[in-house]
């Protein structure tokens, strides 16, 4: 068999610039953002061109090499400056632990010099490939393990494909690698209110790689597991604490409630630098809270009443017992007292 070819990076560094894939722009236009500054780089990340918790983390991990360069001359660093950058990155979107951990990654090798810090950002755009791909083949062997009789109907939230990782994705990533088997008869996917990162970035990347796909609005996902087209929710994470409760995107919780209620297998993947061992339960999860504007109305036109008030949370956290397994690139972790699955807690591979 021949070689993989080498996935297509959603980040990189160019002549001293970040280069990121601009999400707002998609499925219209695939336009590259050059960003030559630390401002420039926070605006990309808090409007959401760019976006998911690895992508996020790895543009932080840079941020702090932009920073590294700007503040060098002579050899010499001005690391308070640099620092003040890393802390400013780290603080931009609060729910995933990845951007967090990425900066401080960076900042650990801040006293080498800045090619020392863009070394660093650079190892771990290559590792988090590497990482990707592993737990992707995890998570699909598992989704064969769990419906082995037949091609599987999956329903995915928001997007955790390559535009929100290095390349490859988690979720998605493990969708197209099933695909890839021969192994998928349909994938539904949420639109993913309020900013349609379904229906803009999944629906996208599931046509590039050709696996049939129906669009669905958040709402029907429920009707559609009661209705019995869904063999199992595949979904990424931004923060998963030590019990196993998980942050992800608004939405995913209620994906959780509906598919216990069907006996419907509900997977999450992500890299074990998504867990946040610190954290005992997902109680202490700091949920993003965004711009009312996201809700009112859509691409400029308002759709609700002048003046009305939002709830618009980002994340919502999805308790352990709810989830059959979170597969990482290392593990599969099913969390204690999930009613569908029995402990013990790691299945060795
Ligand atoms: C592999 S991406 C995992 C998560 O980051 C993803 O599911 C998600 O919730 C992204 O939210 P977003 O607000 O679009 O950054």
């Amino acid at each position: 068999m021949s070689p993989r070819p080498r996935p297509r990076p959603s980040l990189s560094w160019d002549d001293g610039c970040v280069l990121a894939v601009d999400q707002r722009a998609l499925p219209h236009e695939y336009r590259l953002l050059r960003l030559a500054t630390v401002d420039q780089l926070i605006d990309a990340i808090t409007s959401l061109a760019v976006r998911g918790a690895p992508t996020i983390g790895l543009a932080g991990a840079l941020g702090v090499a932009l920073s590294a360069h700007r503040h060098s001359s002579d050899g010499r660093t001005d690391e308070a400056f640099v620092k003040a950058d890393a802390a400013r990155l780290s603080a931009v979107r609060p729910t995933a632990v990845n951007l967090a951990w990425a900066v401080r990654r960076a900042v650990a090798r801040l006293a080498e010099g800045p090619e020392a810090v863009l070394a660093e950002a650079l190892a771990m755009l290559e590792e988090d490939m590497t990482v990707n791909r592993a737990a992707v083949v995890r998570a699909a062997d598992l989704v064969q393990s769990l419906v082995p009789d037949r091609p599987v109907r999956i329903l995915t939230h928001c997007n955790t494909g390559r535009l929100a990782t290095a390349a490859i994705g988690t979720a998605l990533g493990a969708i197209i690698e099933l695909r890839e088997r021969g192994r998928v008869a349909e994938v539904l996917v949420d639109e993913t209110r309020p900013l349609l990162q379904g229906a803009r970035l999944t629906a996208w990347e599931l046509g590039e790689a050709g696996v049939p796909y129906r669009l669905c609005v958040d709402s029907a996902a429920a009707a559609a597991m009661a209705r019995g087209m869904v063999d199992c929710v595949l979904a990424g994470a931004d923060r998963i604490a030590a019990n196993g409760d998980v942050a992800n995107k608004i939405g995913t919780y209620g994906l959780a409630v509906a598919a216990a209620r069907h006996g419907i297998p509900f997977v999450i993947v992500a890299p074990e630098s998504s867990w946040d061992r610190e954290l005992a339960d997902g109680a202490g999860i700091v949920i993003e809270e965004r711009d009312p504007g996201e809700v009112t109305g859509f691409a400029g036109v308002e759709a609700a009443p002048a003046g009305a008030a939002v709830f618009n949370p980002a994340f919502d956290v999805t308790p352990a017992e709810l989830i059959t397994a979170i597969v990482s690139e290392a593990r599969v972790f099913r969390p204690c007292g999930s009613r569908r699955t029995s402990c013990p807690r790691e299945v060795p591979t």
